[in-house]
């Protein structure tokens, strides 16, 4: 049989060097007296995408033997779920709490978003979700998430075992604990964040090969040495082939709660220069506010209320949802 005449080399050939955003959506091929059906995964996409989508298939099958005829049928009832990897390299710079208030944020933008706590060293998405002591029951052989009460959904290996537990898991076994962690029974989720462990090892490469993320963000605080740690973290993304969303800048600019007068303990205005220098998009900054640490304590995020402290996370979460819809940030 010739390569034409099979409909895995077909689909093979679907797959290979296309863009990105093509390649993982061919669902099926069939081949039937010389034509080619190909069913592919076009939900969250726009018309014009559409179009391209089906001008690269019919080119891709051009001239392949046994092919005269090509018919593209695009799904767009089944909407994709996206994964969005955040990443800092540097640990403590507030990537769990950025984590969780925007993805409160997206929740409250309509979206429905799950969390993930890949940090399985250190989890802290229990706490800052308010599910500590909770347990994820399992059907079959699927975890299902737990409900927070800020809308969103969450898992975490603080959820599962007991805290230490996992200090000893190397890079492998990391990343297939998270495995478990993104393959659970989402449901409806259209959107899960991954809080990734800090650092640029193994365990975090690993992690991304399994779960394959859409996008990444990373966050920084404007000291030096956290952004030579973003910067290492970027590159681990594209080392992973993951497109990076933009620059998260974390404790920027703290207010005084009693004269209001505004300091700078880690420098100002360091990280948008950084970003523009590395041509990372600048998705805004969060200031260092007491209430940002006391209601991530309390597990009461401060994207969940309607005061002041919420706007930030807003602001880089229509960022995010903007990146989504495939608009320029
Ligand atoms: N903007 C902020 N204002 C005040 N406190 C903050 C802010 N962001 C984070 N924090 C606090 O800083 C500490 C570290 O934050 P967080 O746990 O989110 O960081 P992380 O980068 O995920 O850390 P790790 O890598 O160790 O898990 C927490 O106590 C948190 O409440």
């Amino acid at each position: 049989m010739s390569e034409a005449e099979n409909p895995e080399a077909i689909e093979a050939r679907l797959r290979s060097g296309m863009p990105e955003n093509i390649e993982r959506r061919v669902q099926s091929v069939r081949l039937s007296k010389g034509r080619a059906i190909v069913v592919a995964d076009a939900g969250d996409m726009r018309p014009e995408e559409r179009e391209v989508l089906e001008v690269a298939y019919r080119q891709a099958l051009e001239g392949v033997e046994g092919v005269e005829e090509v018919r593209v049928a695009l799904t767009a009832d089944r909407k994709r779920r996206r994964i969005i990897a955040i990443g800092s390299g540097k640990g403590g710079v507030g990537k769990s709490t950025l984590t969780t208030n925007i993805a409160v944020a997206l929740a409250r933008q309509g979206h429905k978003v799950g969390v993930i706590d890949g940090d399985i060293y250190g989890p802290s998405q229990p706490k800052l979700l308010a599910t500590e002591n909770r347990k994820p029951e399992a059907q079959g052989d699927k975890l299902i998430p737990l409900e927070s009460p800020h809308g969103v959904k969450v898992l975490s290996m603080g959820h599962l075992v007991a805290p230490g537990k996992a200090l000893a898991w190397r890079g492998p076994m990391a990343g297939k604990a998270l495995g478990q962690l993104v393959d659970a029974d989402w449901g409806d989720t259209d959107l899960l964040l991954i809080d990734l462990p800090p650092g640029t090892g193994d365990v975090q490469l690993s992690m991304m090969a399994d779960s394959k993320p859409d996008g990444a963000v990373l966050v920084s605080t404007p000291q030096d040495l956290a952004l030579i740690d973003a910067a290492r973290a970027g590159q681990l993304f594209e080392q992973g082939e993951v497109s990076i969303i933009g620059l998260v800048e974390n404790m920027a600019g703290y207010e005084c709660p009693h004269c209001g007068e505004v300091s700078d303990p880690f420098g100002q205005g360091g990280v948008e220069k950084f970003a523009k220098a590395l041509e990372i998009p600048f998705l805004g900054r969060v200031p260092l506010t007491l209430e940002t640490r006391q209601s991530g304590d309390a597990g009461k995020p401060p994207a969940a209320s309607d005061g002041k402290g919420a706007e930030p996370f807003h602001a880089i979460a229509e960022r995010i949802a903007a990146w989504l819809r495939g608009e320029g940030i």
